[in-house]
């Protein structure tokens, strides 16, 4: 059996007004009502049976307690039914035909028996309400119907039972102790309708719960009694057990033997569904308001009264009676299409006049508090205040049920938006997800490119030294004494240059031996008329070397080993010859002077290949010991191609930014493990201040910190930008100088990074200034520098701090102390200022154009703390070569003034002649602010 509420409406209707008219007004109609739709009576009795959730609520809430319905049964159905023909142009029965009225009635009994045999029949109505619901009400309206087919077949098996056991039960069957549950698994689907209530609603809607009872079946009755002059007066004291039976007598007419109670009963209970429908969260609204319903407290034969007044504040009443105006206008047609399972073409609300039946039944709701359609019958107050309450109920139920269909339709459209965006959304991470991909492909890729040119790279470099060894030489690990070295062993480049050196030499001395004994044979007229005819001898020597003449040095000229031999006995020999010879020796020395000078330099690029060659040789030993050396991406970022070289502490590894796709430095600190604690935390603690102060530098002549990575308890890693050259030292130590205008461009650039490093609110010294920190771009010295290391860089501030007084010292003999000034070598040290860094430049500056350091050149650093070596460094000596102009020689002694009083600070050096922009000659003196050194003359820049 199926519970159809809206297609079951008409017939309902119809057969209890049928069933009133035939028997008067002074009958129990109500059970019959119930008995009809087959519902238990008990369960009808007592309201509160929801074995169909919001059907059977909804049937309880109407027929409630016995009395309920015996009020609002009324006679006037004979009016309506009279009206039928001229709305419908269909007579389904009439007034006075009872048979054709329960012929009516059996036409839709028809159809509840076939809900009984299982079958689902959509009644048309049925199927426009759900056309016109939005998908989620007629899914929600499907399952319900499901569910309340299948519950309806399962009480249809119980039915004659629980009327038995009603017998007995007055007050509460047991099927009640089940309502909860059913309730449940009826809410359940409808729960997301239901959240859309707010609590407040549903506590309304519990608190005038009995409202809505009186309301729920308030549309159909009040129109009776507005069609019916005299409202019959309900008995009000009949008991469940009287009413039972009255309803049983009635319901077993002669042509209704085949139908069960609770097909009848059943038809009913979806009227007011029928008129809520359109809307699951009615349902819920109707089912939790039955939870409530179905409470003792509520039941009249509890309190011994039928008293289904409304409990509404009268203002309250009126705005939900307009709302239920409203309300009726607009389901109008569905009702109408829902009473009459047919076409029927409803009337407008103007059409009172001729209203439908389902117009019949909203106006006369809306007639009893406007007494204008359906006046108020003569059935006493109590009559009419329970319409009115059933009305406002109603009413309020219909507008809560409007209110929410109209929020279901905002939920579907914002759900509709919300859905939209979710598409919009996964669209919009899908294409990203997709960037990702071939962002991290073209990652892989870049790695995976430079990996192969670093190994390819690595394997070339690698097969170099291999193969330059042998000319160059290598280590090669010696014992000395009780322990292991590597050595040096110079290749057989060294080797030939030596021999070369050698045969130029032997023949240096044999064309100066010749020379000698040449002397010693000397024509004696030569002798007298040397000074006479020397020209002339000269001409001739000259003609005879032109015309291919061989010197004779002896009678046997056999060729040049004649030339070496010791003669015999020295004798004079013709003074011709003689002259030739002479000649021939002095050339042959030339040439060989010129041998000499080529085989010198040949060593010296040997040295310089050898030089390169031991570095490299070390990189690559040192990068073949360090853990770095299989590519690894640090932070999955750095990708590690090559050592770059190695300090006292760290390792610079050349990587490649895969992120930012650029090349960069990584300095990697290692702390010691068999440190002790002081000094590791010493170590760290250098190295977070360098890390610090490198941080917030930004200038172009000074190398920038990318980023801090912590890499393993013992080590971390400061990325730096990558300088691709070498640095000044080790051009250098290449070159040994170089000129003193590329020396003066590289400390241009230098004081320029001190200016702003001084600049800053906290100026900083740098401290450890010196050829090595100072890295080429272009790898020679007539290109860009920029500066780096700073791992004992100090910074200026602090309250003791004074900047002109300078800071303490806290780390003395700390840096390299060839480029340290004397103030940093006495104990206890004094205050140090930026002067330090400025000692520093001039160290280098001397360094770069002399090709030696100005104090303690040959010395260790240890010799120079022992011998006191900068301490005593009073005064700066210039070589006499190279030469070098008065101005950089001043410039230099500026930088190395003894006391650092004298000495210039960052800001005069800017200002030096030497490094200071050159002007036009009108503009000279009023630029900047910067005046001219007055201890130079530039005229002296022979530069
Ligand atoms: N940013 C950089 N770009 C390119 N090469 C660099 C960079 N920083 C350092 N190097 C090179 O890495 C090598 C090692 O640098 P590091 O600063 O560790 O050496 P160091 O100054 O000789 O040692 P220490 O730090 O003990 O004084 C040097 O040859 C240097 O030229």
């Amino acid at each position: 059996m199926s519970y159809r509420p809206l297609c079951c409406l008409p017939a309902a209707l119809m057969m209890h007004r049928l069933w009133v008219q035939s028997n008067g007004s002074s009958s129990n109609h109500a059970p019959i009502v119930g008995d009809q739709l087959g519902i238990p009576s008990s369960t009808m009795a007592t309201g509160g049976t929801g074995h169909v959730g919001n059907v059977t609520y909804m049937n309880s809430g109407m027929l409630g307690p016995t009395g309920f319905m015996q009020q609002n049964a009324h006679p006037s159905t004979s009016v309506m039914m009279q009206q039928q023909p001229q709305n419908g142009g269909v007579s389904r029965s009439s007034p006075t035909e009872m048979p054709q009225g329960m012929q009516t009635m059996s036409e839709d009994s028809l159809e509840m028996r076939d809900y009984n045999s299982g079958v689902h029949h959509m009644h048309p109505h049925q199927m426009q309400m759900q056309h016109h619901m939005q998908p989620q009400q007629q899914y929600n309206m499907q399952y319900h119907n499901h569910q309340q087919m299948q519950q309806m077949q399962h009480y249809h098996q119980q039915q004659q039972q629980y009327q038995q056991q009603a017998q007995h039960h007055q007050m509460y069957p047991p099927q009640i102790q089940q309502q909860p549950q059913q309730q449940g698994q009826m809410q359940q689907p409808q729960q997301s309708n239901q959240q859309q209530q707010s609590s407040t609603t549903l506590q309304h809607i519990n608190e005038s719960s009995n409202l809505s009872s009186a309301g729920s079946i308030s549309d159909r009755e009040p129109e009776q009694a507005g069609g019916t002059p005299q409202r019959p007066t309900a008995p009000v004291t009949t008991t469940t057990t009287e009413k039972k039976s009255v309803r049983k007598r009635r319901r077993l007419g002669p042509n209704d033997e085949q139908a069960t109670p609770k097909q009848e009963r059943k038809i009913t209970e979806f009227m007011k569904v029928g008129e809520a429908s359109g809307s699951n969260v009615a349902r819920c609204l109707m089912t939790e308001y039955h939870q409530n319903q179905g409470s003792p407290k509520r039941q009249p034969q509890q309190n011994g009264s039928n008293n289904y007044e409304p409990q509404q504040h009268p203002q309250q009443q009126h705005q939900q009676q307009q709302q239920q105006q409203q309300q009726n206008q607009m389901s109008q047609h569905d009702m109408h299409n829902s009473c009459w399972g047919m076409a029927t073409p409803s009337l407008g609300v103007n059409n009172r006049g001729t209203p439908t039946p389902t117009q019949q039944q909203h106006y006369s709701s809306d007639s009893n508090s406007n007494s204008n359609q359906s006046p108020p019958g003569q059935g006493g107050n109590r009559m009419v205040r329970t319409i009115d309450g059933e009305t406002q109920t109603d009413s309020s139920l219909s507008q809560r049920v409007q209110n929410n269909n109209q929020s279901a339709d905002e939920i579907a459209k914002r759900d509709r938006i919300i859905e939209d965006y979710r598409r919009q959304i996964d669209d919009m991470n899908t294409k990203q997800n997709a960037e990702r991909r071939k962002y991290e492909a073209s990652k892989e890729t870049i790695k995976r490119l430079l990996i192969e040119k670093n190994m390819i790279e690595r394997t070339a470099l690698r097969d170099k030294i291999s193969a330059d060894s042998p000319r160059i030489g290598c280590f090669k690990t010696t014992r000395i004494g009780d322990s292991f070295r590597d050595q040096w062993t110079d290749g057989w480049g060294f080797a030939e240059i030596e021999k070369k050196q050698e045969a130029l030499a032997t023949e240096k001395n044999d064309i100066n031996a010749a020379a000698t004994l040449l002397k010693k044979r000397k024509p004696a007229e030569l002798e007298r008329k040397v000074d006479r005819k020397r020209p002339q001898a000269v001409s001739i020597q000259i003609q005879n070397d032109s015309n291919g003449m061989q010197p004779s040095t002896s009678s046997n000229s056999n060729g040049d080993d004649a030339i070496f031999r010791r003669p015999e006995e020295p004798k004079e020999i013709p003074p011709q010859e003689y002259t030739e010879l002479e000649e021939i020796y002095r050339l042959r020395k030339e040439h060989l002077r010129k041998e000499e000078t080529d085989v010198l330099m040949e060593k010296e690029r040997l040295d310089k290949e050898r030089s390169l060659h031991m570095r490299e040789l070390k990189r690559i030993a040192n990068e073949s010991a360090s853990q770095f050396k299989e590519h690894q991406l640090l932070h999955k970022r750095y990708l590690m191609l090559n050592l770059l070289g190695k300090g006292g502490f760290s390792e610079v590894w050349k990587a490649f930014d895969i992120d930012e796709n650029r090349y960069v430095a990584c300095k990697i600190h290692h702390v010691n493990k068999d440190w002790k604690e002081e000094k590791k935390a010493n170590y760290v603690k250098h190295a977070m201040r360098e890390k610090d102060i490198h941080k917030s530098l930004d200038h172009c002549r000074i190398v920038k910190q990318y980023d801090l990575l912590t890499i393993d308890n013992h080590s971390f890693c400061t990325v730096l930008e990558y300088v691709p050259g070498n640095d000044l030292d080790f051009y250098l130590k290449q070159n040994k100088s170089i000129s003193e205008k590329e020396a003066r461009s590289i400390i241009m650039q230098v004081v320029s990074a001190l200016v702003y490093l001084n600049e800053k609110s906290t100026p900083i010294i740098h401290y450890d200034l010196k050829p090595a920190n100072i890295l080429l771009e272009s790898g020679h010295t007539f290109g860009a520098i920029k500066i780096t290391d700073f791992g004992l860089s100090k910074i200026m501030e602090g309250e003791n701090d004074d900047h002109d007084g300078g800071i303490e010292l806290t780390s003395q003999f700390a840096g390299t102390y060839w480029y340290l000034p004397p103030e940093t070598f006495i104990v206890p040290p004094p205050k140090i200022t930026c002067k330090v860094d400025v000692w520093s430049i001039g160290v280098i500056f001397y360094q770069c154009i002399y090709g030696k350091k100005p104090f303690g050149h040959d010395l260790t650093q240890q010799k120079i703390l022992e011998c006191n070596t900068i301490i005593n460094a009073r005064e700066v000596i210039f070589p006499n070569k190279p030469q070098v102009s008065s101005l950089a020689q001043d410039f230099i002694r500026r930088c190395l003034q003894y006391r650092k009083e004298d000495r210039a600070d960052v800001f005069e050096l800017a200002r030096h002649d030497l490094i200071r922009p050159k002007l036009p000659r009108e503009a000279k003196g009023s630029v900047s602010g910067i005046p001219r050194s007055p201890s130079v003359n530039r005229e002296d820049d022979n530069i």
